[in-house]
């Protein structure tokens, strides 16, 4: 290590005197202007990180559905999955580091996590379509070059690709091609062989409208565009020419405020969707004839994919253990559904994709997807295997074709994280070969009425939780005071969190009608919660 060009690096990348900012749930996010130095130091840390795992590393620069003015970085493991935990904290301490102090945190790195200095580092950059995230993504090239790491720098691309480059490079091409044609490629293909299949394959089109939150995801849509067979007409919404990123529109808006985003004209009974500011969300909507509007997020999707998954799985007979995993946020209903109709196993874990995705890696086939509409399905080494093999050599017809729609599924799916261009053609794909409408799938079951709120407190960490975050420890009489209210009605539930990403107060109930649902609206009345200082 070059104490000397360090020094005079970082020193082009000062840190804001008082400022301090923690690696969270989606690695740090803050207002653009403070970021410079966590993003110079990131180009440190990943360095590290790809000397002491001998394999590439990604860093991308997005504040995925958070405004436009704000940014963030977040590192990428070998196979495309988030940073390790225990790399979370160095990654704190080094964003937080004094200029003096830069080069003793990094030897000290070095020591507690055994890196090799003389490894070569390789890293894949990539950026969303924010005005600040060029700059910044330079700032993490300044900090890659200081500690010699050779880099690719992608430019402008989704989240989920950006995961999907970094698992292809560190499989030597199993995964696929570390390129975004290559993205293309896969993908396209494994859809096209699926919806041959479909039993309006040919005769009808497909009407798709999707809100494209003024991000990246219209950029890469445009691109893949030549790459969808002619059955598939998508128009794009929000594209990011005239409007602001994530202002009014994209998955996380429509999901929080439950209606339609600014910008996407809907007739009745149209199928219509959005992404998040950088594509690894989705979730699907219609308005009906009355002019109601229907949400199907993360958990109608987890439903209709599991559905989808189960039958083939039957079909093949083979004994391979799926299961659908869940957040405390996901609606009753679709847990019911799920566990008394489907039969189908569900595990609910804390709130972050990375808990979710670590959970849904124990089975054969891992169905996971938070309410928000984040979420993949994983296979395991073994059941890839077998399925590819019954897909070429099995005698049964009937099992071998559908071993055949599996393995386009493993193949259209984005293994490494939610990824809202493949969860749509996964749906899409879905939807055309069980000869589905909208409509017919939001019928699937009945969402209990919810209401999620967030309040700012004084200190949210004085909240401890237990039970994947379902029942609170501290501050005492907090539990009860919800048991009790809890109680008073039908199908009720209820919890607060500390949020991972804001500093706020998470309030989430639900019950079975929305007279009941007053119970959200009372509780922080008879609970106090601005008043949690005092604990
Ligand atoms: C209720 C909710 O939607 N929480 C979100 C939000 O986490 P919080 O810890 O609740 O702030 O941001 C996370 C990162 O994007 C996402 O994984 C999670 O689902
Ligand atoms: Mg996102």
């Amino acid at each position: 290590m070059d104490a000397e060009a360090l020094k005079k690096y970082s020193a082009l990348h000062p840190k804001p005197a008082g400022l301090t900012l923690h690696y969270g749930t989606a690695g740090f996010r803050a207002r653009a202007e403070q970021l410079d130095h966590v993003m110079f130091r990131m180009g440190l840390l990943a360095v590290l990180r790809s000397k002491a795992v001998v394999s590439t590393i990604g860093i991308m620069v997005t504040a995925s559905h958070n405004p436009e003015e704000d940014n963030g970085v977040k590192l990428v493991d070998p196979l495309g999955e988030m940073l390790h935990p225990s790399w979370e904290e160095y990654a704190t301490q080094l964003a937080n580091a004094e200029e003096g102090e830069l080069q003793k945190i990094m030897t000290e790195i070095c020591q507690k996590a055994a890196v090799n200095q003389h490894e070569d580092a390789s890293l894949f950059i990539g950026r969303d379509t924010r005005p600040s995230s060029e700059k910044l993504a330079q700032s993490v090239i300044d900090g890659i070059f200081v500690l010699g790491g050779q880099y690719h720098d992608y430019g402008l691309m989704t989240t989920p690709q950006l995961h999907y480059m970094v698992r292809c490079q560190n499989t030597q091409g199993q995964y696929g091609r570390a390129t975004l044609e290559g993205y293309y490629e896969k993908l396209s293909k494994a859809f096209t062989e699926l919806i041959k299949q479909s039993p309006s394959s040919g005769e009808s089109q497909r009407y798709l409208k999707i809100d494209c939150a003024n991000g990246i995801g219209a950029l890469k849509l445009s691109e893949m565009k030549p790459y969808f067979p002619k059955e598939v007409l998508i128009h794009l919404y929000n594209d990011g020419t005239k409007e602001k990123l994530n202002h009014l529109c994209g998955a996380d808006f429509v999901k929080v405020h439950q209606k339609p985003p600014r910008g996407l004209d809907m007739k009745p009974n149209e199928r219509c969707c959005s992404f998040d500011g950088d594509a690894d969300r989705i979730v699907y909507y219609y308005k009906d004839a009355a002019g109601h509007f229907h949400l199907l997020d993360g958990d109608k999707i987890a439903t209709l994919i599991s559905i989808f998954l189960k039958e083939l799985l039957v079909k093949v007979g083979q004994t391979l253990r799926m299961a659908v995993v869940q957040t405390a946020y996901a609606n009753g209903s679709s847990t019911r559904y799920l566990e008394e109709t489907l039969k189908v196993p569900v595990h609910c874990v804390k709130t972050g994709v990375k808990h979710l995705h670590h959970k849904a890696q124990e089975f054969d086939v891992g169905v996971y997807f938070e309410a928000n509409g984040h979420g993949t399905i994983l296979f395991s080494k073994a059941a890839e295997t077998n399925i590819r093999e019954l897909a070429k050599e099995e005698k049964d017809d009937e099992k071998r074709e559908a071993a055949k729609v599996l393995e386009n599924m493993i193949d259209l799916i984005n293994q490494t994280v939610g990824d809202a261009i493949s969860d749509m053609l996964v749906i899409e794909a879905i939807l055309a070969l069980k000869g589905l409408t909208v409509q017919q799938w939001d019928a699937l079951y009945m969402d209990l009425p919810n209401r999620l709120l967030k309040i700012e407190v004084a200190d949210r960490r004085v909240i401890d939780t237990t039970d994947a975050e379902r029942r609170a420890v501290t501050p005492p009489g907090l539990q009860d005071k919800i048991d009790a209210l809890v109680k008073k009605y039908k199908l009720s539930r209820a919890f607060v969190r500390p949020s991972g990403t804001e500093d706020v107060v998470r309030i989430y109930a639900e019950a079975d009608t929305q007279v009941s649902m007053l119970l959200c609206r009372m509780f922080p009345h008879s609970f106090p919660l601005s008043s949690l200082s005092n604990f």
